[in-house]
């Protein structure tokens, strides 16, 4: 149901500014991993003021659950009120909803105070396995719920509840489930395939009426999961409160959320099964970005073209040119590397280049130059140990543009994380003639820096068709990708080179997996 706006105002004087509201009607998560503790947390980290209505209390840790304490329901009319008479809310998220009366009185708060988004995740079984909303619930979920919502996030199972027991084990079933979900009343529909069988990312398909779309992230490794279906409605429901449209809130919570799971996979808490993840881990680092939208996607390093003006010119073919044949041939992140150009002359180069990697949704980074990146608006920097510090980058650059730095040794790995780079660039792997002097690391040099950090990792020097299968078949899990630059560019055809590169790089990564 479309709802219409409660009349809050972005400034409704020069002294008063209205921030972004996120009311979520949730359970309790004595652990903290879900419910209403990890969408305050998930708020907070994109920005977003975040106000609750708790439905239950839920003791729980990463064991499971161990009990569930419902609130009465005219107390959870009661918190509705409070917040939603007074608080200028933008958009409401739903998590458990344990009792037909509950979904009941949300229904008729929400006529009585209109949002401008419902975000309903239909929690109906918990991480472990508990279930934390009985099959009673479902036609109530389907007749009063569902309608009004603008979107709604099911895992499979779920889906599969919802839609009657409906088997779900294949992409195809879940795009039949997202087309029949919406056809129950709601605007959206996004079936979550995490817990697919047999499938190499994280694959959720997104419907809204008219186009169905595939979402894919990579999988990540990690016990540390318990809370993500929370953390992701949350999110959603942050980036439309902020104005974001449906796919793009869809799209950065997905990032984010892979994200933080990749950032935490390593922390240790609770002796359960499943773990929480830490929603503000950058933060706590000392690296204020919680504002990112999450321009930067780790799988963009897979396939990096560095370019070179001296090779393009001697096949005489014009930068722009070379840029578009190597994205046409695969290229999934663009460095522009001007080692003689003068000053403005890059410049009107680099904002040509712009123009032919936004066409295409490749990012544009430039090699060195901080000031030609801003001037230009680039996606971003690549800068060395010897460039600026990738600290000084971040801070004049800000949290959205994303900054690479070339590390050769753990230490500086570990450095770049700290700086607030996004990705390292590691070579030289293998000897190279386009760098000069670039001493010879070796994969088990690469390996070393991969393993000192969570960032990911584009392995570079020497690398071609002949041993880019080796690189990517060392199998660690943040070496994302191969930068190359004379294997595409020192070549006649860079169509030719980028796609055969490209589909190596492909099989490779098929034997990882
Ligand atoms: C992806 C990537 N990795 C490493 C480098 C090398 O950067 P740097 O050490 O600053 O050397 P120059 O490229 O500036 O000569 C890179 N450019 N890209
Ligand atoms: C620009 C650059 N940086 C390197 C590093 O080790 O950091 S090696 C390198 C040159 C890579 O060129 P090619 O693919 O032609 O070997
Ligand atoms: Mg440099």
């Amino acid at each position: 149901m479309a709802m219409e706006g409660n009349g809050a105002s972005v400034s409704d004087g020069a002294s008063k500014t209205k921030i972004p509201h996120v009311l979520t009607v949730a359970g309790s998560d004595s652990g903290a991993g879900a419910g209403i503790q990890a969408d305050i947390k998930a708020c907070a980290a994109r920005g977003v003021y975040c106000s609750t209505v708790i439905t239950a209390v839920t003791a729980q840790n990463t064991v499971g659950v161990q009990g569930v304490n419902i609130v009465p329901e005219d107390f959870v009319a009661e918190q509705l009120k409070s917040v939603l008479s007074d608080m200028q809310v933008d958009v409401v998220k739903t998590g458990m909803l344990p009792s037909i009366g509950i979904v009941k009185i949300l229904h008729e708060s929400l006529r009585e105070f209109p949002v401008r988004a419902l975000v309903v995740d239909p929690v109906m079984v918990s991480t472990s396995g508990d279930v934390l909303a009985g099959p009673s619930i479902l036609s109530s979920f389907r007749e009063e719920l569902l309608p009004m919502a603008d979107i709604i996030t099911p895992n499979i199972k779920e889906a599969s509840a919802l839609l009657g027991g409906m088997p779900l084990e294949t992409v195809a079933d879940m795009r039949s489930a997202a087309k029949a979900l919406h056809a129950i009343g709601p605007r959206n529909v996004l079936v979550k395939g995490g817990d697919l069988p047999d499938s190499l990312d994280a694959i959720d398909i997104f419907f809204d009426g008219k186009d169905c779309h595939e979402l894919r992230s990579s999988r990540i490794k990690t016990r540390n999961t318990h809370g993500t279906g929370c953390t992701l409605a949350s999110c959603i429901a942050a980036e439309l409160a902020k104005g974001s449209s449906m796919l793009s809130a869809v799209k950065v919570a997905k990032h984010y959320v892979e994200t933080v799971l990749e950032y935490s996979k390593d922390i240790f808490i609770g002796n359960g099964r499943q773990g929480p993840f830490d929603h503000l881990l950058r933060l706590k680092n000392g690296i204020h970005n919680s504002h990112r939208q999450g321009t930067f996607n780790p799988s963009n390093l897979f396939l990096y073209a560095v370019t070179d003006s001296q090779m393009n010119k001697k096949w005489g073919r014009p930068m722009v040119d070379a840029i578009e044949a190597a994205i046409e041939g695969g290229a999934t992140i663009v460095q522009l590397r001007e080692k003689d150009a003068e000053t403005r002359e890059f410049l009107e180069m680099a904002k040509a280049c712009v123009g032919i990697c936004r066409s295409y949704g490749v990012p544009l980074l430039i090699n060195d130059r901080v000031d030609v990146a801003l001037a230009c608006d680039a996606d971003g920097v690549h800068v060395g140990q010897s460039d600026m510090p990738a600290r000084i980058a971040r801070t004049l650059l800000g949290p959205e543009k994303i900054i690479g730095v070339s590390c050769k040794t753990p230490e500086q790995a570990q450095q770049a994380w700290i700086d607030g780079a996004d990705y390292i660039g590691c070579g030289g792997v293998y000897p190279t003639n386009t760098k000069a002097n670039n001493p010879t690391l070796g994969l088990d040099g690469l390996k070393a820096v991969c393993l000192a950090s969570k960032l990911p990792v584009v392995a570079i020097g020497g690398i071609n068709a002949s041993n880019a299968g080796s690189v990517m078949e060392t199998g660690v899990s943040n070496l994302k990708g191969v930068a190359v630059v004379s294997a595409l560019f020192d070549r006649e055809s860079v169509l030719a080179e980028t796609r055969n590169l490209h589909a190596i790089l492909m099989e490779a990564a098929s034997q990882v997996k």
